[in-house]
This record gives C-alpha cells, sequence and structure tokens, in this order.
C-alpha cells in the first residue's frame, strides 16, 4: 500500500437485485488530495459514498481504512474512525443557530457517551470544536445566526463545517454545489481548495468546471463500474470518457 492512501475499496460490489449499482471497483483515496468523481446519471457515484461512510454495506468485496479492512463495522463507527460525510439533501436543524448545529454533529458521533461528559467545561469544549468549525469553512460572523437566516450557499458551508466539527481525515462531499450559482459554488471551490491541503476529500459534482479545478485525481464511472481514473488532463483527453458521456448532453466539453 502506498504510505499515503488513507482510503481503498477493493473489487468493490453493491448489487440491488439484478442491478449492479457498483461493480467490481478498486480505488485509491489519498491524503490530502481531492479525488473527483463523475460518471452520467446512475453511474453509482452516491451508492459509493454511502458505501464509504458504512451506510450501505458490500455486497462483496472490501473497504480498507489506513491498511484495516472496514468493511464489517457499524455506520456510527465509521464515522469515529474520521470518516465524514455530508449529504446531497440538508441536514441542518433550521431552527437552531450555526454554532448549536455544529455542537449536534459533534454530540451525534459522540453519542450516549456523550451525556458522561456533560457538564459547563464540557460544554465550553464543544463551543470551542464547533466555533474552530465554523472559522474554517468561513461562517465565523454567522455564529449564532439562526440556520433559517443565513443564505443557502452559507447552509451549504454550514453542512461542511458539521462534518469538520467531528475531526475527521476524511471528507465525502455528495454535490456541495448543488442548487448554487455561480458566486457561491466560487466560495465553495475557493473552500474546498483549502480543505483539500489538510484532509483527503472524495467529491462527487455535476459542476465539471468545479471538479476540473479542484480534483487531484479524477475518476469517471458509467454503469457502475469504473471506467478510468487519472488527473484532469488525462481525463480529458481519454477517448472512452468521450465516448461514454456521448448523449449525455455536453456535461464535459
Ligand atoms: N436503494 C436502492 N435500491 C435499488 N436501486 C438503487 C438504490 N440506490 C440506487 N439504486 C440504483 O443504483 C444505480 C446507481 O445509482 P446512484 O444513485 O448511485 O447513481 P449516481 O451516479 O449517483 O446517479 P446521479 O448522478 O443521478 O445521482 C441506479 O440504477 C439506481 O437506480
Amino acid at each position: 500500500m502506498e504510505n499515503n492512501v488513507i482510503l481503498e475499496t477493493e473489487g468493490l460490489c453493491k448489487y440491488w437485485g439484478g442491478l449492479k449499482a457498483l461493480d467490481n471497483l478498486s480505488l485509491a483515496f489519498h491524503d490530502k488530495q481531492l479525488h473527483g468523481i463523475v460518471g452520467p446519471n446512475g453511474a453509482g457515484k452516491s451508492t459509493l459514498l454511502n458505501m464509504l461512510c458504512g451506510h450501505y454495506k458490500p455486497t462483496s468485496g472490501e473497504i480498507i481504512y489506513r491498511g484495516e479492512s472496514i468493511s464489517s463495522i457499524k455506520p456510527f463507527e465509521f464515522a469515529r474512525r474520521g470518516i465524514g460525510r455530508s449529504f446531497q439533501k440538508t441536514n441542518i436543524y433550521t431552527n437552531a443557530t450555526c454554532l448549536e448545529n455544529c455542537c449536534v454533529a459533534v454530540q451525534r458521533l459522540m453519542g450516549g457517551s456523550f451525556n458522561f461528559f456533560r457538564s459547563r467545561y464540557s460544554q465550553k469544549m464543544l463551543d470551542d470544536i464547533a466555533t474552530k468549525a465554523l472559522e474554517k469553512v468561513g461562517l465565523a460572523h454567522r455564529r449564532d445566526y439562526i440556520a433559517s437566516q443565513i443564505s443557502y450557499g452559507e447552509q451549504r458551508q454550514l453542512e461542511i463545517a458539521m462534518v469538520l466539527a467531528t475531526s475527521p481525515a476524511l471528507l465525502l462531499l455528495d454535490e456541495p454545489m448543488a442548487g448554487m450559482g455561480h458566486e457561491e459554488s466560487q466560495l465553495i471551490i475557493n473552500l474546498l481548495n483549502t480543505l483539500k491541503k489538510e484532509y483527503c476529500i472524495v467529491l462527487v459534482e455535476h459542476d465539471m468546471d468545479a471538479i476540473f479545478e479542484l480534483s487531484d485525481q479524477l475518476t469517471v464511472m458509467v454503469d457502475g463500474q469504473h471506467l478510468v481514473t487519472g488527473s484532469v488532463d488525462e481525463v480529458r483527453e481519454d477517448a472512452r470518457v468521450k465516448e461514454a458521456y456521448l448523449g449525455q448532453g455536453d456535461e464535459v466539453y
């Protein structure tokens, strides 16, 4: 194993009845790199993220985290080991403040054991962790705002802050730019460019300009199968990729 590989899949398969949503996928995700995942609709991108965070169990194959197979551990153990996941659908409590949302994310991770630490001291620790996460995404000035009062783009930033508050080593991001205008997307691009210096990021995103700008490695999937992995330039020049996107609109080119 290359020493800066954090997470790997080996021959990963997920079948829904006769449908092969993921078919024999072997990938390696490196520390301090952003690995983009693209592919036409139904390619299996969300299925892959759901498996990497433990939400779905593999039909066969392995998920290996820092050299250890974690295919059969429970979903909350994925998070406790440092695999953080943001969702396509917004996951925030709109009636709580930004700070409270980040605190809840940490409490969820700690589960029942959090009650044990309940004290003024632990609340301060929690607030500090949450505040640092908000600072990292550029939302420190929104700390005490109710989440429903901040813009849509800021809500997506808040979701990333909620993942960061759980102290992950790896971030799995599912379309963090969905529904955003150009300016808001640019904010997220700038944020991810900063975060990838510190974390391993796996990014599923339909915004091709964004994914080309951000990816150190890029994987194209088609019909649950791996088509190609390489640098952005290698992928863009690959004839198989052009062919896979034919009839899908000009999503790539
Ligand atoms: N829970 C499920 N039960 C049955 N089939 C599923 C389930 N989840 C996904 N699928 C199927 O698996 C295939 C891959 O779906 P997936 O959502 O992973 O693709 P995707 O690449 O994320 O697509 P999109 O870009 O449209 O979000 C699709 O054919 C989908 O219908």
